[in-house]
């Protein structure tokens, strides 16, 4: 996959050459290029922004440093052979950020990202490459950041780790918050490991019992737990998965 991100704070995007998209990106499974937008500017200041037609508070980013910072990053990516990109800009009056969202992207070959400052980017840069790339307009989540930054680096995160051979076998997706699965829409409940007793607090006797059905039935009854406590929205969803016997026992303990 390749990702290429745009930006006026290329530093801010330094994480991304560590941990697991670091690693992902030495063992070539990903190729990141962080593009200047004030590389595309020509003035003394090296503007970007202007004031917002109509009036209104704060400044709005302006079409040509992204247009040609786009068309530069493109004609790059097609030139090492990349395919099929597309456009997702953080924004937050964008479609939510899911784990559905997630896999969708990471099943494509290039994304490329616009994050913005001021108050956004002027719409004719979306409508212009919405021409001739899907765009997405993303928010990972309902409060107000400074820029997009941050969400690339939270979508980004969040793709990398589905990529093919990315989360090493310790590591493993299957039973993520969200993922399908017998534990699709639920919340992951407690998880513990070694010592068996630390400040006094020991392990939950079913999971030293060694049986595997009753592990997974108090791991099921955790998450609805979990679940009923933090996301109740959620247990509609799961509904609609189907419940068994057991799942309407707990779910009658927890009040439901
Ligand atoms: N999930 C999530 C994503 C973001 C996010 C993403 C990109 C940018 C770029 C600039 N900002 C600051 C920003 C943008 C829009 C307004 C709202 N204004 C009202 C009138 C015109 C616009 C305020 C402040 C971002 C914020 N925040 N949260």
């Amino acid at each position: 996959m390749r990702l290429d991100v745009v930006t006026i704070f290329p530093e801010y995007l330094e994480p991304l050459n560590v941990s697991l998209v670091g690693k992902a990106r030495a063992r070539g499974q990903l190729d990141v290029h962080v593009h200047d937008l004030r590389e595309w500017t020509y003035d003394r200041h090296n503007t970007v922004d202007d004031t917002p037609y109509g009036g209104g508070p704060g400044m709005v980013m302006k079409t040509e440093p992204w247009g040609e910072a786009l068309d530069s990053a493109l004609a790059d990516g097609y030139e090492a052979g990349a395919h099929g990109p597309v456009m997702v800009v953080p924004t937050p009056s964008g479609r939510p950020f899911t784990q559905e969202l997630a896999v969708e992207l990471s099943e494509r070959p290039w994304l490329i990202f616009t994050p913005a400052r001021y108050e956004g980017i002027d719409r004719r840069v979306m409508d212009e490459y919405a021409t001739r790339m899907p765009v997405y307009e993303v928010s990972i989540g309902d409060y107000v950041l400074a820029g997009g930054e941050a969400a690339v680096l939270v979508v980004t995160e969040a793709v990398a780790r589905l990529l093919p051979g990315v989360l090493g076998n310790a590591e493993s997706h299957r039973d993520d918050s969200f993922a399908p699965g017998e534990m699709a829409n639920l919340l992951e409940g407690p998880v513990y490991t070694k010592p068996p007793v630390w400040r006094g607090r020991d392990i939950p006797e079913v999971l030293l019992s060694g049986h595997h059905g009753k592990i997974a039935r108090w791991r099921r009854d955790e998450a609805f737990r979990r679940t009923a406590q933090n996301r109740p929205d959620l247990i509609e969803r799961c509904e609609a998965a189907g419940f068994d016997k057991k799942d309407r026992e707990i779910l009658s303990v927890l009040g439901w």
